[in-house]
């Protein structure tokens, strides 16, 4: 076998996930049997100062020399990046990522890929234009489990999938605990709120089963029916929200399907913290698939049959612990001792996809992404929610 082809990451941002991430990314990919790629860092890059992406690349244990930059410019023009992960809020995804790709990088970028589908249209065309990789890092997709799930539904076991529950909802004390609205969580200027950042896990479910799973032919866009319930004095946050989904789908494929997708930070997915409710539902005539939460990182299923067969499967992410990711953001779960965090299944795909030639995700394409980016759009239309024109916008360059 040749030697393992080694993928130079830069990381623009130095916060909560993209420690995470850059410490998942440093696990020998050996751990989950993956033999022909490595991971390093080359560079990372801080908005505030260099010292910063300095004291980020010594606590995520990246090389000793490493760059540290104090600007996202020199990071997407270091000749020594092969790839560029984005760890912005989401209200800045576009700006970062069109940085990337003008500056000729491919991009990994955290989700919500953008603030709206128009941002998404244009950086699609971008990537394209250039001939560059573009993916968003909706990590669940590219979990074991996932494929699994996935693999369920392709081999008939349930049958054509007919509905789908999905809910992703962690119930935080907004008022208390983001008192002043600055937290990224609830402030408008950052594109807060529950559907950009916990509603797309939802979506992802909805449409990693019900859509995904179907022939390229047979996938059309769903019809959407939402209600939001908007958060704080002036409402430019989601508190709650719901969309239900309606997929056609030609009679000898089941015939349309429907999904309600769910989120919210006011109340959970597991009261008190009980994992035993199965936060998404994949049913059809013959049986059902349980998915256990957090809807982001699940680690358990459950198959029910109409046979009344059950088969229940643990899905504990591979290690070793040490230099894995420990998440301990809003509603993060938290590693079993000696575990990676998850987040390297997706840079394992990005890696890959350069390697090979591939320009976007195999589990989650850009027409995907997309679509589901329509169906938030549609929603906040329908729910009357409207973030600040300054991030809404596909001006570039716009100051943020
Ligand atoms: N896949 C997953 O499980 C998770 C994904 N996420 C996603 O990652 C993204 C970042 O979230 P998270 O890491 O929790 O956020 P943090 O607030 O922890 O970090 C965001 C970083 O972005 C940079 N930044 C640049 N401009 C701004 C600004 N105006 N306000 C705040 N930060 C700014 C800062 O880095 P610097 O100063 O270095 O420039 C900051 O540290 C979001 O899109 C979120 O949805 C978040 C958590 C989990
Ligand atoms: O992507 C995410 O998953 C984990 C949550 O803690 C976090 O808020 C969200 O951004």
């Amino acid at each position: 076998m040749s030697a393992p082809k080694t993928i130079r990451w830069g990381i623009l941002a130095t916060g909560g996930i993209a420690t995470t991430f850059t410490k998942d990314l440093l696990v020998d990919p050996a751990t989950r049997g993956v033999r022909h790629l490595k991971h390093t860092v080359v560079a990372a890059a801080s908005s505030s100062s260099a010292a910063r992406a300095q004291d980020f690349l010594k606590a995520t244990g990246a090389p000793a020399d490493a760059k540290a930059y104090g600007s996202y410019q020199e990071l997407v023009d270091d000749a020594n990046v092969d790839i560029v992960y984005v760890a912005t809020p989401h209200s800045h995804h576009y700006q970062n990522t069109m940085l990337a790709l003008e500056a000729g990088k491919p991009v990994l970028c955290e989700k919500a890929f953008t603030v709206n589908a128009a941002q998404l249209r244009a950086l699609a065309d971008k990537a394209r234009e250039k001939g560059l990789f573009l993916m968003e890092a909706v990590w669940t997709r590219y979990f074991p489990l996932s494929v699994y799930v996935r693999d369920q539904i392709t081999a008939g076991r349930i049958g054509p999938v007919a509905r789908v529950f999905a809910d992703n909802s962690v119930a935080s004390n907004p008022e208390v605990q983001w008192k002043d609205g600055s937290n990224r969580m609830v402030n408008p200027d950052l594109a807060g709120g529950a559907l950009l950042d916990l509603g797309i896990y939802s979506l992802t479910w909805v449409f990693q089963t019900l859509y995904h799973t179907q022939p390229q032919e047979v996938r059309k866009p769903p019809k959407v029916l939402a209600a939001m319930k908007n958060y704080g004095p002036t409402k430019d946050a989601d508190e709650t929200t719901t969309i239900v989904l309606s997929f056609p789908r030609p009679a000898d494929a089941g015939g349309d399907a429907h999904a309600i997708a769910t989120t919210s930070i006011r109340v959970a997915t597991s009261p008190a913290g009980n994992q035993d409710i199965p936060g998404i539902r994949i049913q059809g005539p013959d049986g059902e698939i349980q998915v256990f939460p957090p809807a982001f990182r699940p680690t358990r299923t459950r198959i029910i049959l109409k046979d009344g067969t059950v088969e229940e499967k643990n899905w504990s992410q591979p290690g070793p612990g040490e230099g894995s990711g420990w998440h301990t953001g809003f509603g993060g779960s938290t590693n079993a001792e000696g575990e990676g965090h998850g987040m390297f299944w997706e840079a394992d795909e990005a890696a890959d996809a350069l390697i090979n030639g591939r320009k976007e995700g195999r589990y989650e394409g850009l027409d995907e992404s997309i679509l589901i980016m329509d169906v938030m759009d549609e929603t906040r239309k329908q729910g009357g929610l409207k973030y600040p024109d300054k991030i809404e916008t596909t001006k570039y360059p716009t100051q943020l």
